[in-house]
């Protein structure tokens, strides 16, 4: 899967050849043996060019082949051969040349770029490090700090970054591989000596360990226990410290066991996980591929709250016109302000020029008659949605699309309110909603397959890892949110603290624990959903009723809370307390605790002692489990859809690959267990009662997750 050619009479052109981003399989390893051997034994050759096929240089080693058996040549002997030739070597990068493609072009004497090439070293993202000796020769051609960012950030450089750091040595507008050839014409019987990056000093910065520290600081700091970053920087440093082969021993021995870790597994899970969810079906038959959007040129928000605000950024970002709706003057005046300063500060960032004039703003609804779609971000309440998705209807020129950007609210009965029901989908955002990449595209039961297809689309043009989705009650990852907040409110009530129950899950790898999280988004939002949801029951202080609700175990202190005004951030009180309303950093509140005290007291709970494990297993387990009710309802297609929701919208770790997965790596056997054990424990807890689906998969022997759908079909099969 290389070919070689002879051009311009003298320079041997060797083509990777495996679509779509020539990822260096095992045949195409072998190809470039093949073809390098033979260029350089061809006395007609004197210099070579390597490139890939269709525009891109090589997307690095296929990741497809990392759970499998190694077989043809490795990769470190093939660039090595390459370097040590005795005929100058270009690569010729187009598209992408990322890990091992970057990599296989550190090991030629010449790189020549495109303008618009991308390049970097990502294997940190996999969970790996750049193992074909690109933790050896990055810091070699460009010095330790600048090696070190791009690996343990995994980030891609353009090709004029490249051109600045010394990564490559030309960039061109042209045809790249034209341009290398001529360089590669220009360089032939040219001696080679001071092209080989692997006999470079490593450049040695004063303050070695310093840096080294700091960098290592940095790292454990933002990885949230993933242990491949950390790997990165050791390797760096071997590169900074021993010579050559000895560093590429030490590159050796971490990469082993970075590949052997669950980590590696579930971020290469992840990464086809992510694009898994871009083939979307729908129980109805509906498939990303036999379906077609309609396009989308102009689209309306309605609602210039701090959803509305983030969504007309965001669409307006992607290039379309839009209408932004606000019928209170004041909310109007704020929002303009903010979202000009959002575009500022996005163009910023972006080094391009802000897109203020995409944006037309009206305080009539009517001003939405024209656009094509859309996005209602109102007040989170039935009644206000329903009588809009009404006047929408009768307003909206035929064929829009009208979505709603409700978190939980029902889909079918707002699309009953409409004259064309198919018309209508969810597009769930998340906050902030220019800066999230996830999105819940909530398919209803009339919604038309073109409707859904429309809104994937979008999203997908938004920069969205968008997920499509079924209607129910909080749609997938606030519904599997709802039992695992109910864990911690019981744990609070049987002996944990908010910092207890915190700690435990930072420690585990999330953003954010539940408490500080629930401090952060409003303790208000949940109130105002229970009292919606008729949970709410003030008067009842105490005694045993006062805990059960809907005839299920309850816990009222959110409630408790949010009558004493404790809202979190915003009001500067809430699980922690903050130096003042709006203040961002969480402190222990001695106030809390003895709330908590006098609740235990007024209720006769006898608090005990709880671990980190519990604290994982309960509020974990009971999240996963009702995952599994998602899919036994059909409401996600497969668990990747679930994980990477959670993965890109609710700080799962990455590392952990995401609820479901996470599930797998534990063992179903072990979660289904320890469900059994605490459902006991709380029978009055239903969300503890393991769902069918974990019964009958562990029934069946615990299949790896990819053969999951396999045992859902049959179960939907026999319903
Ligand atoms: C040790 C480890 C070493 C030496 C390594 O090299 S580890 C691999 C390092 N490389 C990467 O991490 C790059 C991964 N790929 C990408 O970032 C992107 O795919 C891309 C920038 C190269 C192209 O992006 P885009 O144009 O958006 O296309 P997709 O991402 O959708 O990919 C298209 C299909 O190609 C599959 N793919 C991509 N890269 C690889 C790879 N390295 N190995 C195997 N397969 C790869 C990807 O899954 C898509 O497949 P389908 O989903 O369409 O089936």
């Amino acid at each position: 899967m290389a070919q070689l050619s002879i051009v311009s009479g003298s320079v041997g052109l060797i083509t990777l050849q495996n679509p779509p981003v020539n990822a260096l399989s095992a045949a195409v390893r072998q190809g470039i043996v093949d073809t390098v051997e033979k260029a350089l034994s061809d006395p007609k050759v004197k210099s070579v060019v390597i490139r890939g096929q269709n525009g891109v240089f090589c997307g690095g080693a296929d990741i497809k082949e990392f759970g499998t058996k190694m077989t043809g040549p490795h990769l470190i002997p093939m660039i090595h051969a390459i370097e040590a030739g005795n005929k100058p070597m270009v690569a010729a990068i187009e598209g992408s040349a990322l890990g091992g493609g970057l990599e296989l072009a550190l090991g030629c004497h010449y790189r020549v770029a495109h303008s618009k090439a991308r390049l970097g070293l990502p294997e940190v993202t996999l969970g790996l490090l750049p193992a074909a000796a690109g933790s050896q020769r990055l810091p070699r051609l460009i010095g330790v700090p600048a090696a070190l960012n791009l690996i343990t950030t995994g980030r891609h450089v353009t090709a004029a970054e490249a051109l600045q750091l010394g990564i490559v040595d030309q960039v061109t507008d042209h045809d790249t591989v034209d341009t290398a050839v001529k360089f590669a014409l220009n360089v032939a019987g040219q001696s080679l000596d001071a092209r080989r990056i692997s006999t470079f000093p490593c450049p040695r910065p004063a303050e070695l360990d310093a840096l080294f520290e700091d960098a290592m600081q940095k790292v454990r700091k933002s990885a949230r226990g993933a242990i491949a970053p950390v790997a990165c920087v050791q390797a760096v440093r071997a590169a900074a410290t021993l010579p050559y082969a000895e560093g590429l021993e030490r590159e050796r021995e971490l990469m082993a066991t970075l590949f052997n870790s669950g980590q590696a597994r579930a971020l290469q899970y992840c990464f086809f996980a992510q694009r898994a969810v871009g083939r979307w079906s729908t129980p109805s038959g509906a498939r990303w591929d036999t379906s077609k959007p309609v396009p989308v040129p102009k689209a309306a928000v309605i609602g210039l709250g701090t959803m509305g605000r983030g969504i007309a950024v965001a669409l307006a970002q992607t290039g379309l016109s839009v209408v932004a709706v606000e019928t209170q003057e004041k909310q109007m005046m704020e929002a303009k302000q903010a979202v000009s300063g959002m575009l500022e500060r996005g163009a910023k960032r972006r080094g391009v020029a802000p897109v203020s004039d995409k944006i037309s703003y009206s305080g009539n609804i009517r001003a939405v008659a024209d656009v094509d779609l859309v996005i209602e971000a109102v007040f989170e309440d039935m009644a206000v949605k329903e009588k809009l998705f009404q006047q929408l209807s009768a307003i909206c020129k035929p064929g829009a699309l009208l979505c709603t950007n409700t978190s939980a609210l029902d889909v079918d009965h707002l699309a009953s309110q409409t004259r064309n029901p198919e018309l209508v989908v969810g597009m769930h955002f998340f906050a902030p909603a220019h800066v999230m990449k996830l999105l819940e595209v909530v398919y209803g039961r009339r919604s038309s397959t073109q409707a859904v297809a429309t809104a994937m689309q979008l999203g997908k043009k938004m920069g969205k890892v968008s997920v499509a989705v079924g209607n129910c009650r909080g749609f997938v990852g606030n519904r599997m949110l709802k039992p695992y907040i109910e864990q911690a409110f019981y744990l609070l009530e049987e002996g944990a603290t908010p910092e207890l129950v915190d700690r435990a899950l930072e420690e585990f790898g999330f953003s954010m624990g539940v408490f500080r999280m629930s401090d952060l988004s409003g303790l208000d939002v949940g109130w105002r959903v229970r009292k919606g949801d008729g949970l709410v029951e003030p008067g009842l202080a105490s005694g045993p009723s006062a805990r059960v609700r809907q005839g299920r175990r309850y816990s009222p202190l959110g409630d408790l809370l949010c009558e004493q005004g404790r809202f979190g951030q915003k009001t500067g009180r809430g699980w922690y307390q903050y130096e003042k309303p709006g203040g961002r950093v969480a402190r222990s509140d001695p106030w809390l605790h003895s709330f908590l005290e006098g609740y235990r007291a007024r209720h006769g709970l006898v608090a005990r002692r709880i671990d980190h494990e519990e604290v994982l297993e309960r509020c974990l387990y009971a999240l996963i489990n009702e995952g599994f009710h998602i899919l036994e309802d059909g409401i996600a297609a497969g668990p990747e859809d679930i994980d990477v929701i959670y993965v890109f919208g609710y700080g799962w770790p990455r590392h952990r690959g995401g609820p479901m997965f996470y599930a797998g790596m534990v063992g179903l056997a072990k979660v289904l267990e320890r469900l059994e054990h605490y459902h006991q424990a709380h029978p009055d807890v239903p969300h503890l009662q393991p769902c069918s689906l974990l019964r009958r998969l562990v029934a069946s022997g615990s299949p790896p997750i990819h053969k999951w759908r396999e045992v859902i079909r049959k179960l939907h099969s026999h319903l």
